[in-house]
């Protein structure tokens, strides 16, 4: 039996739509499922966990964005339940990184083809992350967005509008970071991000080069450039051409610390967890998807 998980305020209510349609292709097809609708968050992380007990189940399927596909992970993360995923949010970069193509129809269809793939994830303050986690600037700019409902209709233009009106009260910070038990000190830090894909926040090459397949996590640190260096500097990180720049710091590891004084908000697959300090730890092949 597949189990459906639909978010239905995702995407603008692109959620409610995918969810019916993939509804109607496995009734079609007559493969056994089930539908669960979210109620609120944190409910599919409940929905999947609660799934976990039935006999028949052959797949978990996330319809919705990011945010869903971060809370089905935590709860599928470290068993050998597949995730399926219909992308129907605004950002989708999990689906950019697998190649989930963005149809209805065609994501059911690689799930029904039944090849299952073990990603690493990220363990993050006692929870997972399946894409990328971020802090500093990165969390006031998620939980800006996460909070606004006009963002969210904006799609991917949410996170450049949010990060244009979150810049000019935002004050760098010190920030201890240890990787792999080697510590670096960094002044001015606006953004630390750490990566299992190379996709973020809908669509930003943040680490080109991270790899769910590689038991590491990549590192992006901004840090020591003014307001108006990091307006110019934005728009690369499209392309992942932003890396040649000397404000950029690249680190890869399996264990990361992060300290700040003050506390700096942390998000998860865009999903606000709460503020440093904190551990980060690779789960390498945790989490099988289709
Ligand atoms: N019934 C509900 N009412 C309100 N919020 C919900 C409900 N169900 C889930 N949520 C929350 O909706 C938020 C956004 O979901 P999701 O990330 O899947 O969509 P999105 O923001 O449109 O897409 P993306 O993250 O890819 O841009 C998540 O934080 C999730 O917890």
């Amino acid at each position: 039996m597949y189990v459906l998980i639909v978010n239905p305020t995702s995407g603008n209510g692109r959620g409610q739509r995918a969810g019916t349609r993939v509804e109607r292709l496995l009734s079609r097809m007559g493969f056994p499922y089930q539908v669960q609708i979210t109620q609120s968050p944190g409910h599919a992380t409940d929905i999947a966990r609660s799934m976990l007990q039935e006999k028949e189940l052959q797949a978990v399927i996330a319809i919705g964005g990011d945010g869903t596909v971060h809370e089905v992970g935590n709860a599928l993360a470290g068993t050998k339940i597949p995730m399926g995923y219909v992308p129907a949010g605004s950002g989708n970069d999990f689906a950019l990184a697998h190649g989930i193509p963005t149809r209805p129809e065609a994501a059911v269809n690689r799930i029904l083809k039944g090849e299952v793939r073990r990603i690493d994830t990220g363990r993050i303050g006692g929870r997972t992350f399946v894409g990328f986690a971020g802090m500093g600037f990165d969390g006031q700019v998620a939980d800006r967005v996460n909070r606004s409902a006009f963002h969210r209709r904006l799609g991917r233009l949410a996170y450049p509008l949010g990060f244009l009106q979150t810049l000019w009260n935002y004050r760098p910070t010190r920030l201890q970071l240890t990787v792999d038990g080697k510590r670096h000190d960094m002044d001015g830090v606006w953004i630390v991000a750490v990566c299992n894909q190379p996709n973020y926040g809908g669509g930003m090459k943040m680490c080109p080069t991270a790899s769910c397949h590689d038991g590491q996590l990549d590192l992006c640190c901004v840090h020591d450039l003014g307001h108006r260096q990091l307006i110019r500097l934005f728009p690369r990180v499209y392309k992942g051409r932003h890396i040649d720049h000397p404000s950029i710091q690249l680190h890869r590891g399996s264990r990361i610390t992060l300290e700040s004084d003050p506390p700096l908000l942390v998000h998860a697959d865009g999903e606000v967890i709460g503020k440093t300090p904190l551990t980060i730890s690779v789960f390498p092949q945790s989490l099988s998807i289709l």
